[in-house]
């Protein structure tokens, strides 16, 4: 059995005022599903401390363990700071700071070199999808940012349509449910069955509690990766009570 995951990715939000929307979200994590909040680099230290109760994770680390790189975060430095998880691939960084697959796999090593679960994400953009080459993209990204070794413990997998992101456009749940078995084959063939079907995938994309239950229910989906709707407690709880509720 894969224990669900709801995860929040904050991006560029949050200042220390925003800590306060833990405590409501810790007390939802009693319930079953795993709950990572994922808050910009300069929370993770006090938001590690004021929830234990909630797995803390970064957005991005860097490749090396140290050296000449200002600006930079190693993942051994999420780790010490109290993170466990680290999101690596997502679009916006593979957008805006050009990073490809073997940047994200080098990354991706990286985090399990300092004991972090590595959250890749992965995900086609409209055009591709528009000129269905969506598994295509996905198999290709899958292939080229997660590096050999991977486990159910150090890896969890986020598929997250570029066009879904921040949009409100969500796919259908057909649409989700071909990526989400496609991506479960694709890990048991490189991995094996056992790697294959412990790995948790995660959906992200424009996911509120309105449309969480619906998504929730589809096969292969193990929980979201949450981006806008992961700010207040009032708005992400709801969605771990829907992933709560799912018994598949
Ligand atoms: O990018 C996302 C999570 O990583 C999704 O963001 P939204 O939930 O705001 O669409």
């Amino acid at each position: 059995m894969r224990r669900k995951l709801a995860a929040g990715n904050w991006k560029m939000n949050g200042s220390g005022a925003a800590l306060a929307e833990l405590d409501e979200m810790a007390k939802a994590a009693s319930n079953g599903a795993e709950i990572l909040v994922c808050p910009p680099a300069t929370l993770i230290g006090a938001a590690a401390s004021r929830a234990p109760g909630l797995a803390i994770g970064g957005q991005d680390c860097h490749a090396r363990a140290s050296g000449a790189h200002t600006g930079d975060i190693s993942a051994a430095m999420l780790k010490d700071a109290g993170a466990s998880h680290v999101i690596l691939g997502h679009s916006e960084r593979r957008a805006d700071h050009d990073e490809h697959d073997e940047d994200v796999r080098d990354k991706c090593g990286a985090a399990w070199e300092a004991g972090l679960v590595a959250v890749v994400c992965v995900g086609e953009t409209l055009d591709e999808r528009e000129a269905s080459n969506t598994l295509d993209i996905i198999a290709g990204q899958l292939a080229g940012s997660i590096p050999d070794g991977a486990t159910g413990h150090n890896l969890v997998v986020a598929y997250e349509p570029v066009w879904a992101i921040g949009t409100g456009k969500v796919p259908t749940t057909d649409q989700i449910g071909e990526v989400h078995d496609f991506m479960r084959a694709s890990l048991e063939r490189r991995f094996g069955p056992g790697v294959g079907r412990s790995v948790r995938l995660l959906y992200g994309g424009s996911v509120k509690a309105s449309n969480a239950s619906d998504i929730f229910h589809v096969s292969n989906v193990d929980g979201a990766l949450v981006g806008g709707a992961s700010l207040k407690a009032a708005d992400f709880v709801p969605i771990v009570d829907a992933l709560n509720a799912v018994s598949h």
